[in-house]
């Protein structure tokens, strides 16, 4: 699906890309410009991180990609179809068991009841769940309402999964494990996938590519592809490779907010 401002059209993204932004800008109603010239294109089964400095319009960039927010320029073509967006926050409901938080996309897309049933479960024990369906968020820590919350996502198949900073409020053993989840999921499911996080490390280890933001208003400054083959090893973190790859990451990112 492609949208302008002005004149939405249904159409493929060009060169067969799943994501494309060309040229986008948007601007809030206040005149605070979050993005301005934003040009990014990802392609079918990539997993794109995405890291800037605070404030650049990063969460700004994966509203725009799912709908959520309307840019005010520029052309965005995203098969919104079957769009996964996990946000900073689980976004759990208080009062809904972990199933029938799982199941609540499935039930407002209508699914009927026992197959809302089935997938919940299927996906509760894929995010390592299996044993607190019946529990109340409040129960979870927050690693597993995290999980939970991926669960909810991945029940609609995404071909498109967003995933806004998702582990940034977690420990670090606990981030690094959802990082290797993420990893599974994403090759077993075969997604593209777009993770805005504020760490390099989690970026490079995660990612096909890695691209770096200006300061706001934020625009693509630097990309770099990532040639690690999956699935990932944690000790890859202590690969020579992979530190010279965070090296260059870190100084486009100095240089994005020295401007
Ligand atoms: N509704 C709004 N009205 C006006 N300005 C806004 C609004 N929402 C966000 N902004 C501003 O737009 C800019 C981009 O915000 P955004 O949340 O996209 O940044 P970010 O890069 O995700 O930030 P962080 O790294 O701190 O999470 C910020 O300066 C923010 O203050």
């Amino acid at each position: 699906m492609s949208s302008s401002p002005q004149t939405p059209m249904e159409a493929p993204a060009p060169g067969g890309n799943a994501i494309v932004f060309d040229n986008v800008s948007m601007t809030f109603p206040d005149g605070t410009e979050g993005l301005k010239g934003t040009d990014l294109a990802i392609r079918p089964g990539e997993f794109v991180s995405v890291v800037g400095p605070s404030g650049c319009g990063k969460s700004t960039l994966l509203k725009v990609a799912s709908g959520l927010v309307r840019h005010t320029g520029g052309e965005v073509w995203v098969d919104r179809a079957q769009l996964g967006y996990t946000f900073q926050d689980a976004t759990l409901l208080p009062w809904r068991k972990v199933i029938d938080n799982v199941a609540l996309l499935m039930e407002l897309r209508g699914y009927p009841a026992a197959e809302r049933r089935r997938i919940a479960q299927e996906k509760i024990e894929l995010v390592g769940l299996k044993g607190f369906e019946n529990s109340y968020p409040q129960r979870l820590s927050g690693g597993m309402k995290m999980r939970a919350s991926l669960a909810r996502s991945l029940a609609l198949n995404p071909a498109v999964f967003m995933f806004d900073e998702p582990f940034g409020a977690l420990d670090e053993i606990t981030r690094e494990r959802l990082n290797d989840e993420v990893i599974e999921f994403y090759t077993r499911e075969g997604f593209t996938g777009i993770f805005i996080t504020h760490s390099i490390p989690e970026a490079v280890y995660m990612s096909s590519k890695v691209v770096v933001m200006s300061a706001r208003p934020g625009r693509i400054v630097a990309q770099f592809d990532i040639p690690f083959a999956y699935p990932r090893h944690p000790d890859l973190r202590y690969e020579p490779e992979f530190s010279k790859l965070s090296g260059e990451v870190s100084k486009a990112l100095r240089a994005a907010i020295e401007g």
